[in-house]
């Protein structure tokens, strides 16, 4: 299995379209997806991704319910890139290797098959039918807090050999300060780094996911993700654009254009926002208790809807070391938070 071609020192994968829709609460319209894609592509970014925030099928009762069928918002964004590959997610269970094959029918040339950190094992049949399908493959270790580095690279061997071109350390909860994610790119890379190339996805809760980024691309680490307007989960990703500027500061090429990524942040993706990811109470306390990113909606409404603080149930939630896909289990510690309130 061969590398893809990665044409700079690092590539940059934006995934504004994606994790954004867990902080747009999945509501991206067809019309936001064209010009977002149009803007991103202009500026040489050279990987979208496109789906439910929870990857294909996560349109549901559980994650919530899309604004546009993805099926319709891959295709368009493929209808939009004159140079950009269109990526998808994929959570084993969520999504099924039908909702793939579909997706690559829309148009869809990256998959990202995402997995706790813990169990890449239900990963290679999904790899497996990506490289028939002729796709491009990248394995998502979620949570990579959550284990060492070591079984971390076990893990990643795994994806590599169902298949994976690029496993990623991806720092779910924005939990990894620059001394764990330094030791999780190098083991990753030492593991893996003679067969697959490594990447990096970072959320901003503590404000480490461009600094990590910067320690990635130093020891050899080749995909790293971003968003406009830093749109993810939680606090949100690490900005695209401020990517841009660090590594053209740096000398590191990435093909980037900082000033049309500058203009796509403000102009095209700043007027939809729901709301400007930050680093408040509730995202600061996801990535000290390290907690799933994806949560902080969820844990917002519990809070509001049973009248117990959110922190307390990201806190909580923490304690409990749930994982992504437990998002039912929000209601239960909310529910128990109340309760224990009212026994004073
Ligand atoms: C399904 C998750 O939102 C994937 C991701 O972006 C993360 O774990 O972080
Ligand atoms: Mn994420």
């Amino acid at each position: 299995m061969s590398r893809p071609e990665i044409r700079h020192d690092v590539r940059i994968t934006d995934t504004t379209l994606r994790d954004g829709s867990h902080a747009q609460a999945h509501q991206f319209t067809e019309e936001q997806v064209r010009d977002t894609v149009r803007a991103l592509d202009r500026a040489g970014v050279e990987v979208i991704e496109v789906t439910h925030g929870d990857g294909l099928g996560g349109s549901s009762f559980n994650y919530g319910f899309s604004h546009t069928n993805e099926l319709e918002l891959i295709a368009a964004a493929r209808e939009e890139a004159q140079q950009a590959r269109i990526a998808v997610l994929l959570v084993p269970g969520i999504g099924t290797v039908d909702d793939l094959r579909r997706a690559r029918d829309a148009g869809a040339d990256v998959v990202r098959v995402a997995t706790h950190c813990t169990e890449a094992d239900v990963s290679p049949q999904h790899f497996g039918v990506a490289r028939d399908l002729g796709m491009e493959t990248v394995g998502f270790l979620m949570m990579a807090h959550r284990t060492s580095p070591e079984d971390l690279a076990k893990q990643a061997r795994i994806m590599v050999d169902a298949g994976c071109q690029c496993p990623y350390v991806t720092d779910s909860a924005g939990a990894l300060l620059m001394h764990d994610a330094r030791a999780r790119f190098e083991a990753l890379i030492a593991e893996v780094g003679d067969e697959a190339w490594v990447g990096y996805h970072g959320h901003q809760n503590l404000s480490l996911g461009v600094a990590n980024s910067v320690i990635a691309a130093e020891v050899g680490v080749k995909e790293i993700d971003g968003s406009l307007c830093a749109l993810g989960a939680g606090s949100g990703n690490s900005p695209t654009e401020v990517l841009a500027a660090v590594f053209d500061r740096m000398g590191i090429a990435t093909g980037l254009d900082v000033t049309a990524l500058l203009d796509a942040a403000e102009d095209v993706v700043r007027p939809y926002l729901h709301r400007w990811p930050k680093m408040d109470r509730n995202a600061i306390t996801q990535g000290w208790a390290g907690v799933y990113s994806s949560f902080l909606l969820h844990a917002e409404h519990a809070g509001e809807r049973y009248k117990v603080p959110v922190p307390d149930i990201l806190r909580r939630c923490g304690e409990l070391g749930l994982v992504g896909g437990q998002e039912d289990m929000i209601i239960d510690v909310a529910l128990e938070l109340a309760r224990e309130r009212e026994q004073g």
